[in-house]
């Protein structure tokens, strides 16, 4: 278990090189001075920044593959987690943001802008208007209940997309819960930042309508 901001930035840098980490660096910075004015992220998970939101956002690293056939694509990633951390840990890789409050929208735009990161597309939109394309991965966190977000995001899979979805206390329950043929496709992994928390893991391509 990652514990303390020390060995959370530690457990990041195992991903990026320093100068990924001076922009994660620059990205607590400015999102705790955005968040006097609108709440991005809960006060108090301000202080932990490295392990509440940056490792925890990393971690979903562990389980995807390093090439993949399509874009990344992360929904509801309001202040930018995991989707913005995870354009920025991997540069090479295209980021889709989605995202549908003008607020975080601005938010994003103005964070990729000064973060530099080119990878990244914010979609600026309910993810029900989003056009259609073919994701490598989905991830999701605090976006919608399993069930729902699988079936708003069926469309954007195929057979080779990897799915990976923190799910906090209910990611086991929210799994057991699924229609047969979508269970089949996920398991939960143990979160590395909360020992409570489980990551809904999974590939393939899941149906829209159960
Ligand atoms: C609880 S927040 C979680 C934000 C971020 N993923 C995190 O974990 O810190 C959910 C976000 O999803 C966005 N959202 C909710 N429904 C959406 C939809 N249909 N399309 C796009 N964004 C949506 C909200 O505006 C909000 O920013």
């Amino acid at each position: 278990m990652i514990e303390g901001e020390a060995q959370a930035r530690e457990y990041v840098g195992k991903f990026t090189t320093d100068e990924g980490l001076a922009r994660l660096d620059r990205l607590a910075a400015a999102l705790s001075a955005e968040n006097e004015s609108q709440n991005l992220v809960s006060k108090a998970s301000l202080a932990q920044v490295w392990v509440r939101h940056f490792a925890d956002s990393a971690q979903l690293l562990e389980h995807v593959p390093r090439e993949t056939h399509g874009p990344w694509l992360d929904l509801g990633s309001g202040a930018g987690f995991p989707g913005l951390v995870l354009a920025a840990l991997r540069p090479d890789t295209k980021v889709i943001l989605i995202e549908s409050r003008k607020l975080r929208i601005d938010w994003l735009s103005t964070m990729k802008a000064e973060l530099g990161l080119t990878n990244c597309v914010i979609e600026g939109q309910k993810l029900q208007n989003v056009e259609a394309c073919e994701a490598g991965i989905i991830s999701a966190r605090a976006f919608a209940p399993l069930a729902t977000l699988l079936r708003l995001s069926a469309r954007f899979s195929t057979a080779r997309t990897h799915w990976v979805l923190p799910k906090g206390r209910s990611a086991a329950q929210e799994v057991r819960e699924l229609p047969k043929s979508d269970r089949q496709m996920f398991h939960v992994e143990q979160s590395l930042t909360d020992a409570d928390a489980g990551i809904v893991v999974g590939k393939g391509k899941v149906r829209e309508k159960a």
